[in-house]
């Protein structure tokens, strides 16, 4: 099967990621894991979206840390993803809001993906020495570098979902630090990118 026109999945995965979405409408109310506006647009807008990421890396991934996952997006959809690969890497999800921790988890169990779930700020914890870093909506690019050095391994590579602002960021961000960058177009959001960066030092 394939999902959202861009990617071959099993028809196991495909109803993993319904059931996530099920589970998603029905714990929203309570507990606010995407905003209002979008949940009638949630494929698109948020699992398409999140799935889009899985295709960038080329290999050589032993752990891939998701930084301020929400509802799951994206680590959670690539945790789904990976598991029809027969789980080739490590995935692990950080989050500081517990009830949305309560529901990464309760989503896990139920769909049988083997994450690790930190609830906890990214500052406390000791480095994850990720070889993937992803964030969508969690902060600026400055401050998702400041953040997400000290959680690198040798060689790892950022994968940022970014908006429309992301040039802006981009010019601030290489104000005060050295990396390579290449920009990937959004399949899903016109405007937005995936910035995959790497070789990141303070200037
Ligand atoms: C705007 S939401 C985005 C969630 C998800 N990535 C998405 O795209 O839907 C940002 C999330 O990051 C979490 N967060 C913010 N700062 C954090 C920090 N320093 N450490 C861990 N989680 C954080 C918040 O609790 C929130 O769930």
């Amino acid at each position: 099967m394939t999902l959202g026109g861009f990617l071959d999945v099993s028809r196991e995965t495909m109803e993993r990621l319904e059931r996530y979405s099920e589970l998603l409408v029905k714990w929203n109310p309570r507990i606010n894991l995407v905003s209002k506006s979008t949940i009638d647009d949630l494929w698109t807008r948020h699992i398409l979206d999140s799935a889009q990421i899985f295709e960038i890396p080329k290999g050589g991934i032993r752990r891939w840390v998701d930084l301020g996952s929400g509802g799951g997006f994206p680590g959670l959809v690539v945790a789904v993803l990976v598991r029809e690969l027969e789980q080739q890497f490590e995935i692990m999800l950080v989050e500081s809001d517990a009830r949305k921790c309560a529901f990464l988890s309760s989503v896990a169990r139920e769909l049988d993906l083997k994450v690790q779930i930190k609830n906890d700020r990214i500052e406390n914890l000791n480095s994850l020495d990720a070889d993937i870093v992803s964030a969508r909506a969690l902060a600026d690019l400055s401050s998702l570098l400041d953040l997400s050095e000290r959680h690198l391994a040798q060689g790892a590579t950022l994968l940022l979902m970014k908006g429309k602002k992301w040039r802006s960021e981009l010019e601030t961000a290489q104000s005060k630090w050295n990396f390579d960058c290449q920009i990937v177009k959004s399949k899903t959001s016109e405007g937005s990118v995936i910035l995959c960066v790497s070789g990141v030092c303070r200037v």
